[in-house]
């Protein structure tokens, strides 16, 4: 832990990064995988769980918490750590993404973006200064800045359009975060499927001097050769001594070759909403417990697991629960598939540590295709 947000190059293998960012609450072990808390939980899960599994980092999301409690209400409840009990760095998103697929939007211009609730329908307008604000009020270590992430496929005017305006609100974010040395805001390239566009991008927040960066814009629905081509136009623009942060992803196979590419940070819904579905990730690949062929399955997920819901509990037990749609069975997969997103990131960090993260890759990918299923 440090006074001051700091981040460590520990090892590299190729593209791949090893590293740790040092905050006052806590150290980031990375290639990291941030555990999705959208309304100030991490569904279906305890955060004593989240911890155990590994995880030093969790997300909040500014659009629910400012719609439900309230960003001033959290604040004098003591900020989001003291509510939700968890006292390690947390990360939130700016509320633009949310704003954009979730609630009725009003107007987007250069002042910001009018919208109304999908809670009760109340109108907010949410300007860069503002989402700086709120992201201060739930005391959130790392801040996002606001920006508008447009959806894949997209017009390359369209794409400019959104791109410039969002270096526009990371230099105006930059400004309202001012000088908090414990925390970090970090710039949010931009520029779809569009090289140039991203080299842009990327250059211009790099001259904002930023605590860290991450690559917006992916994630929406492109191939997934299209995302890792973006990766290789706008990893090395950054400056290697920052952290860099994939937003929104993603699957086992995603976060693999994205650490290739040279990404240290990651969030995903993928392991938990896929869980209360009844999604199981495994060493050996995916497994959909809603399948009729596990109804007598007495096997557990993987019993050389540590984690008691993927050793402790039959196939068949998972099955039932599922289909009688009872909380304990996304419960169940939720953990199992958080403990699955950690054993893999320590995985990583380990295989770059010592070298040999392409035969790490190529191990791992291979057990998904054993099929123990
Ligand atoms: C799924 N694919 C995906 N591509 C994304 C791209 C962007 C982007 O360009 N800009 C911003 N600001 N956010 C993005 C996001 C949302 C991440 C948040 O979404 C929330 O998860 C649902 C979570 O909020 C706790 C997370 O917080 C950082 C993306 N998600």
């Amino acid at each position: 832990m440090t006074e001051t947000f700091q981040f460590k190059l520990l090892a590299t293998d190729g593209k791949a990064r090893r590293g740790e960012v040092s905050m006052p609450r806590g150290t980031i072990r990375t290639p990291a995988f941030m555990p999705v808390g959208t309304v100030g939980t991490v569904k279906a899960m305890y955060l004593d769980q989240v911890r155990e599994l590994g995880a030093d980092i969790i997300l909040g999301n500014t659009y629910h918490l400012m719609l439900r409690p309230g960003a001033e209400r959290v604040a004098r409840l003591g900020g989001l750590h003291n509510f939700i009990r968890w006292e390690r760095p947390i990360l939130t998103d700016s509320g633009g993404f949310q704003v954009m697929s979730l609630s009725s939007l009003r107007k987007l211009n250069e002042q910001g973006v009018t919208f109304k609730s999908h809670v009760d329908g109340a109108l907010y307008h949410m300007s860069p200064e503002r989402s700086i604000e709120i992201q201060g009020l739930l005391d959130s270590d790392i801040q996002m800045q606001l920006d508008e992430c447009v959806a894949l496929p997209a017009e390359p005017g369209e794409i400019e359009r959104a791109m410039e305006m969002s270096i526009r609100w990371a230099e105006r974010c930059k400004v309202a975060f001012g000088d908090q040395p414990g925390k970090a805001m970090f710039g949010i390239v931009q520029g779809g499927d569009i090289p140039k566009l991203r080299e842009r991008s990327a250059l211009a927040l790099k001259e904002l001097d930023l605590k860290g960066y991450a690559v917006g814009g992916l994630a929406v629905g492109e191939p997934q050769e299209v995302m890792l081509d973006m990766l290789d136009v706008t990893c090395p623009v950054l400056p290697a001594e920052k952290p860099r942060y994939l937003m929104g992803v993603g699957t086992p196979d995603d976060i693999l070759k994205s650490v290739a590419h040279g990404i240290d940070m990651f969030d995903c819904v993928m392991p938990t909403r896929s869980g209360r579905h009844g999604l199981a990730f495994t060493r050996y690949g995916r497994i959909n417990l809603r399948n009729a062929r596990h109804a007598e399955d007495m096997r557990p997920l993987d019993e050389q697991s540590s984690c008691p819901a993927t050793r402790d509990y039959s196939r068949a037990y998972l099955h039932h629960l599922i289909r009688s749609n009872e909380s304990l069975g996304g419960m169940l997969l939720s953990w199992n598939n958080l403990a699955y997103y950690q054993e893999l990131m320590a995985g990583i960090r380990k295989a770059i540590e010592e070298g040999r993260y392409a035969d790490f890759m190529a191990e791992t990918q291979e057990g998904w295709q054993r099929g123990d299923l």
